[in-house]
């Protein structure tokens, strides 16, 4: 099926057919010959499969894979129907991570290079199913690794702010410290971030990993997590001019753009594997409260109102980091964030108020909507 191979055949794979299986079929061959030791402009575009892609994160990420690797290497996954618009920018097909055959056939029918694992249920709806979030974010990710290791692929697994507790230095957290969370989320995140770094140590898998804080998109709307006001000030900010926010109005938490993210998840998958010196990296852009976010909001809608209403979040919120320490990303991956708290509120808004021309709602409406 595959002509005798030799580098020098891999060489001329990697120019001549860039994107074929043959290039894949032959950088994998080598051992020690690995695409991060390619030329630049003889590695081949990866295959990348992005899980749980339905969710806030993925179409983001998807959309700015798919520029650099054309749009048919990038391969949206999920268990749910996709709206007309996601079929319509590229490939999206069915994948249940629950599901080890199904996962297995994907992998390889697809000719898949790099894994992308976002599916998880978020801290707030874990802990309204815990058994589901165990089923989903501790043998869902199991499954990812597993057939990470016997493809040999790149796999990315994002863990979270949510992966500390209480017992965690708050102010700022570095990347080794103690890890006590008090979320099944959580205790999820530790183990998924223990477990890649275990296949990795014991079976030489490229396991990827960054912390993010709570992201902040407005295209897409949050899954059900800790950090979700953040994005819905936003929305309401537009609509209502009011917002009741589920967290006091000094609980400071870590928070990112999705761009930063989206970005950061590329620059790390692309990075030859000897610059990465730890599997695991805190990220940080800014922390803010919700007043602090509400006062740069008041600034663009001046009749803008807040009321701070507690719920079952703030007591998850109160062990979570307040700042990031992330200077290890920022040297070891030339990590740097571009999107700061004034910058962020002027995005969103731009963004929502031109979605949102000619349509009236909260943002629990409108994120209905868009689900
Ligand atoms: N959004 C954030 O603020 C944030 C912050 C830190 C880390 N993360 C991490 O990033 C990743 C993506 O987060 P997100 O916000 O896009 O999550 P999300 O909740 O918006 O989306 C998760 C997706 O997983 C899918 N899913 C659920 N069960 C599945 C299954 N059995 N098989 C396949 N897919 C399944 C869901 O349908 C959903 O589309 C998660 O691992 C999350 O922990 C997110
Ligand atoms: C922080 C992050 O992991 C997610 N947004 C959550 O709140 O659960």
């Amino acid at each position: 099926m595959f002509p005798a191979i030799t580098k020098s055949v891999c060489r001329s794979a990697g120019r001549d057919l860039q994107r074929t299986q043959l290039a894949r079929h032959c950088v994998r061959f080598f051992n020690g010959f690995s695409q991060d030791e390619l030329p630049v402009e003889e590695t081949p575009a990866p295959r990348v499969l992005i899980t749980g892609g339905l969710g806030q994160l993925g179409s983001g990420l998807a959309s700015l894979l798919r520029k650099k690797y054309g749009p048919d290497n990038v391969i949206m996954s999920d268990i749910v129907n996709p709206p007309r618009h996601v079929r319509e920018t590229g490939r999206y097909i069915f994948a249940d991570i629950l599901d080890f055959k199904n996962l297995q056939e994907k992998v390889v029918n697809e000719g898949i290079d790099w894994l992308i694992h976002f599916s998880a249920l978020l801290s707030a709806v874990g802990e309204a199913n815990v058994p589901l979030a165990i089923k989903v974010n501790i043998e869902g990710m199991h499954n990812i690794l597993e057939v990470s290791k016997q493809y040999k692929l790149r796999v990315f697994i994002p863990s979270t702010i949510g992966a500390f507790g209480p017992t965690t230095p708050r102010n700022p957290t570095p990347d080794l410290t103690i890890q006590r969370p008090q979320t099944i989320y959580g205790v999820a995140k530790v183990h998924a971030e223990l477990m890649g770094e275990y296949y990795h140590h014991k079976y030489g898998l490229d396991f990827r990993c960054l912390r993010f804080p709570g992201i902040i998109s407005a295209e897409t709307p949050p899954g059900g997590g800790t950090t979700d006001y953040s994005t819905e000030i936003f929305h309401d900010a537009v609509t209502t001019q009011r917002h009741e926010c589920f967290l006091e109005h000094d609980t400071r938490l870590p928070m990112m753009y999705i761009d930063d993210c989206t970005r950061a998840t590329a620059e790390v998958m692309e990075l030859p594997e000897h610059r990465l010196k730890q599997r695991v990296y805190n990220i940080q852009a800014m922390s803010f409260t919700p007043a602090e976010i509400y006062a740069e909001v008041k600034k663009h809608v001046p009749d803008m109102e807040i009321d701070y209403k507690p719920d079952s979040r703030q007591a998850i919120a109160d062990t979570w980091p307040q700042v990031l320490d992330d200077t290890n990303a920022r040297l070891d991956l030339g990590w740097n964030h571009e999107y700061d708290l004034p910058k962020l509120v002027t995005t969103m808004l731009t963004k929502i108020r031109a979605q949102k021309e000619g349509k009236q709602g909260t943002s629990a409406q409108i994120n209905a909507a868009a689900i």
